[in-house]
């Protein structure tokens, strides 16, 4: 019998001993008692943000005081290399904490081992030299070329050693020195550019850095008081982000909690019970939590909404509203709010204004488009022949031998050490041993499909079952339970075809997804960017393809408009289909009347600067290379070079 997801972080802390699990209960332990840095490696010269300007009422390095409840840390705790006592001199005595936590890099290392280290070395950074940056706010700080440049702490250090990040990807030079300043940001970056590192990074240095000086939350023992919520539109996004948040904070002290539907509350509520740092949720069970009034938002320093844009949209605005704006959070400029997408429509950029007090905008890539990675196809088929015509793809990819090419997941390494000719031979026959002694099989490159509705994806499923190919489904109609098991036996690759509704659209994060199908296209171009944004990701490459029909009109001119952008060949069709819809509708870039597109910073629009108010401060348009300028703020790495606004 499998476990969920859900169990095994359950588990996690239950494996670490009755006792502990006891014992925990009965006081919160601030998390710079329960631990120190495994390393005393003093960061080399780390660029120092304490004199930074800060457009923010944000006092000091790294956050506000919240609500008049937290003192602010004096600049010299929250510059550990300045010299300051902060979590470099932490009471060792609480390190006992440290052996609760599992180790969340273990299944990496046995994969590690068993691939023999070739995997997960990280990005091509080749990939993002040439991309456009843009900038705009007061002061904003300057990128940095490594991660050393900032001073993240050693714990955080090492855990992005242990990741295998060499270098921080554009969105990453840029979103965190912004953060780590205590500025509040909004951040669009490409799909799959590691944008959750971007704004976990700071969150967890900033709670390292400052608990030293903060005071312990309020008395009242079934509450939960976290510092940083991390709010995202899916369940499984969650557990995602939550999986990552706990790598990047391992032995750092600082301990992350997710919340989300479908899983048993109670098991959640224990572990919040257990202390929280860093709560990651899906807003709805959030709300419950809050109603419940076992979640207090009083202590928030750190509000991250990734997909900020869908999580702003009509489906989720009136929860995001009530969880930030009607329960107990502290005001913008109180707290720190970051927001991140790939995509960013100019009215939403206009609502999350509300949410934030003195932002920085940053671009990386034009807002909303895909990456160059992700080769687009787009192919005319009926709605009639689309199942022959995903056959014939399939075969295809089956003939190119596309769907055996990765190498073996792994699990024992002694077992991959004495097998290395047993292994290749059962690559070569495709063998799958699923006993669990034997647990290897070959990895298959995956293939996602995305269909518009939950019975569209139940009978394709079961349609490419019966003809040979052997294929899951997620959909919002299936349980918790279905969905954990559906995702898990695709990222396996034990069924290598997923059919997923836009629930699998948005953040997941699945290695060896190599082709995107829309097997039924979106109606809004947004939608298509994060759907085709499951593959191509850190880096690699990846093939999307699109049936188109007449049923898509709508969708052609952005979608063209899109592909252009990205240097895809656009079909002379599809160009045609385009300049038969209707101007204006659906389109990109924002120019055409109602487009919903925004292309940049909507404070640049004359409409909201009206009557000289400076919103913005000038912006400044970068290329993200690694030589790469510093703008206009002086920082210097390199020569400044202003491009051609990829904007204008
Ligand atoms: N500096 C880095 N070096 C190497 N790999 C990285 C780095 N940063 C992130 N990654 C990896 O890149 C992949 C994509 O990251 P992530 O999921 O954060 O992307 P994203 O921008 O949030 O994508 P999406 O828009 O789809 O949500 C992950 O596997 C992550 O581990």
């Amino acid at each position: 019998m499998h476990t969920s997801w859900s169990d095994s972080i359950q588990k996690a802390p239950a494996a670490a001993g009755p006792a502990n699990a006891r014992g925990s209960r009965s006081s919160y332990v601030p998390p710079h008692l329960r631990n120190r840095p495994p390393s005393a490696e003093q960061p080399s010269a780390p660029v120092s943000y304490a004199g930074a300007a800060m457009g923010n009422d944000h006092q000091g390095y790294g956050g506000p005081p919240v609500g008049g409840i937290r003192s602010v840390a004096p600049s010299n705790d929250r510059n550990g290399g300045g010299g300051g006592d902060g979590w470099h001199s932490r009471n060792s005595s609480w390190d006992r904490g440290r052996e609760r936590e599992a180790n969340p890099f273990q299944d990496t290392l046995d994969t590690e081992q068993a691939f023999g280290a070739q995997e997960s070395t990280g990005i091509n950074f080749d990939a993002y030299e040439d991309i456009p940056v843009e900038t705009s706010g007061k002061n904003v700080p300057p990128p940095v070329n490594t991660f050393a440049d900032i001073d993240l702490g050693d714990a955080l250090n090492l855990n992005i050693k242990r990741c295998k990040y060499v270098r921080p990807t554009p969105v990453q030079r840029y979103a965190i020195p912004i953060s780590i300043t205590g500025r509040d940001l909004m951040a669009c970056a490409q799909t799959g550019s590691g944008k959750t590192a971007a704004f976990c990074f700071p969150i967890i240095s900033g709670i390292m850095k400052s608990h030293q000086s903060a005071p312990r939350p309020p008395r009242m023992p079934r509450m939960a008081f976290p510092l940083a919520l991390i709010l995202s539109p899916t369940r499984e996004l969650s557990v995602q982000i939550h999986e990552e948040a706990k790598k990047f904070a391992y032995q750092t002290g600082v301990r992350a909690v997710v919340a989300y539907g479908g899983a048993p509350i109670n098991q959640q509520l224990r572990e919040l019970e257990r202390g929280v740092d860093i709560l990651v949720a899906t807003p709805g069970r959030l709300v419950d939590l809050l109603e419940r009034a076992r979640v207090s938002l009083q202590m928030i320093r750190y509000l991250a909404l990734d997909e900020a844009d869908r999580m702003l949209d009509m489906g989720f605005e009136p929860q995001i509203r009530k969880i930030v704006q009607q329960m107990d959070m502290p005001p913008p400029g109180m707290r720190q709010t970051m927001l991140f997408s790939a995509t960013f429509p100019k009215e939403i950029q206009r609502l999350a204004a509300d949410f934030l007090s003195n932002y920085v905008f940053l671009a990386v890539g034009r807002v909303g488009s895909s990456t160059d990675l992700i080769v687009q196809r787009v192919e005319y088929v009926l709605e009639t022949d689309k199942r022959s015509h995903l056959m014939d793809l399939l075969h295809a990819q089956r003939a190119n031998g596309d769907q055996s090419k990765i190498a073996a997941i792994p699990c024992k390494a002694i077992l991959w050490n004495s097998s290395r000719n047993a292994l290749n031979l059962l690559r070569f026959f495709d063998v799958w041993f699923p006993d669990p002694g034997l647990r290897f099989w070959l990895q298959q490159s995956l293939t996602l499909v995305f269909v518009e509705t939950k019975k569209g994806a139940d009978s394709l499923e079961h349609w490419l079952c019966i003809n040979g190919f052997p294929a899951t489904a997620i959909h919002g109609d299936r349980t918790q339970q279905e969905r954990e098991y559906a995702l898990r036996s695709f990222k396996s690759g034990k069924t290598p075809i997923l059919v997923a509704t836009d629930v699998a659209a948005r953040g997941l994060d699945i290695p060896h997804v190599s082709h995107v199908v829309n097997f039924d296209l979106p109606n809004d171009i947004d939608d298509y960017v994060h759907r085709i944004g499951r593959t191509g990701r850190a880096g690699k490459t990846g093939l999307a393809t699109a049936f188109f029909n007449d049923n898509n009109s709508s969708l052609a001119r952005s979608l063209a408009d899109l592909m252009q952008e990205s240097n895809q060949e656009v079909p002379a069709w599809l160009s045609r289909f385009a300049a038969r819809s209707s101007f204006g509708k659906n389109r990109r870039g924002g120019g055409g009347s109602g487009g919903r597109f925004g292309g940049r910073d909507f404070r640049r629009d004359a409409s909201f600067n009206r009557g000289g108010m400076d919103f913005y401060g000038g912006a400044q348009i970068n290329s993200g290379g690694y030589g790469g300028p510093a703008g206009a703020y002086g920082g210097g790495y390199g020569p400044t070079t202003t491009v051609t606004s990829a904007w204008d």
